[in-house]
């Protein structure tokens, strides 16, 4: 079966983000956040997006291509049009189940349910619905326009029929997918958190400066940036969550943020957002 309408769950970086692939890849989208300020906020980057991709000529019309997305605050209506919702909402367990009881309890059990964790269990996650076989992990990466990977991870239960359709919806939008099982950190996360981790703790060590350290990996390894560089673009702030929960799970201090990073952190220089991270960053 075909997607027919995207339903994206969260309007903020990532759901944006998404919406804006699926419709420039000519698809229906609804998204929904939990305010409309927040929605509105949501579908005025979708239409910046559009407007960007329109001047370098990916697309032909933003306008047209912007009639299609439809923005809400009803869960309803997501779960009336869409055949593919993909939930984008805060990485907080907590928030991630309450959502799916919700989508769960509205969709109709042909409809596909993915999560963009980029850490959590997705068997977890699908443990609170009565249908966990269309449960799915479909982990796009920042900005999901221009990230050609879809990681997509197999929940306990995830059936095959689940899997097929993502993998026939990263073809329609030109993603390359990747299959792997449900473990924690994923295929990417899981390697790119030690890098990063080791990067600093090297920075911390004495070793070589933050440029020397990616300079190396980028020269030297063909890296397209460099590990700390990453970090910063990713944030630390999440990359110490996701590496205190992989030393957690694996029982493996090599994920554990080393003290500079967590003092950056605690300073609030948490990298490009914040404008500081190894790096000082301005607003272009
Ligand atoms: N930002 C990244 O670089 C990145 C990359 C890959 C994956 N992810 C993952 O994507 C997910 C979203 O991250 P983000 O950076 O877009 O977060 P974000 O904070 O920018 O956006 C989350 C949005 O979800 C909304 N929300 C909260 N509860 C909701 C609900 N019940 N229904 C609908 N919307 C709700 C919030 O109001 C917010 O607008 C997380 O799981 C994150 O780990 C993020």
């Amino acid at each position: 079966m075909a997607e027919q309408a995207i339903g994206v769950i969260g309007a903020g970086t990532m759901g944006s983000g998404i919406a804006q692939l699926a419709v420039q890849y000519g698809f229906d989208v609804v998204i929904r956040d939990i305010e409309s300020d927040l929605v509105e906020q949501g579908l005025d980057d979708v239409r910046t997006g559009l407007e960007e991709a329109e001047e370098r000529d990916i697309i032909d019309d933003a306008d047209a291509a912007f009639e299609r997305v439809e923005g809400t605050t009803e869960i309803a209506d997501v779960t009336d049009e869409a055949t593919f919702i993909v939930e984008a909402a805060p990485e907080e367990m907590e928030i991630k189940k309450a959502v799916f009881e919700e989508l769960d309890e509205h969709a109709d059990p042909d409809v596909v349910l993915g999560t963009n964790t980029s850490s959590l269990s997705v068997t977890e996650i699908a443990s609170v619905t009565d249908n966990p076989e269309r449960v799915i992990g479909t982990h796009f990466f920042n900005p999901p326009v221009k990230m050609k990977l879809l990681e997509v991870v197999t929940g306990h239960h995830t059936s095959e029929e689940t899997i097929d359709r993502i993998e026939a919806f990263a073809d329609a939008v030109d993603r390359e997918s990747i299959l792997v099982d449900d473990y924690p950190g994923f295929a990417t996360s899981r390697l790119g958190l030690v890098l990063g981790m080791e990067a600093a703790r090297m920075v911390q060590e004495g070793v070589a400066s933050a440029e020397d350290i990616d300079t190396a990996m980028e020269m030297g390894y063909n890296f397209p940036i460099g590990p700390l560089k990453l970090g910063d673009h990713n944030g630390w702030d999440v990359r110490v969550e996701v590496g205190e929960y992989l030393a957690e799970e694996f029982g493996r201090e090599v994920y554990r943020p080393p003290q500079n990073v967590k003092k950056m952190v605690r300073a609030g220089d948490y990298g490009v957002k914040t404008g500081q991270g190894f790096y000082e960053w301005d607003d272009d």
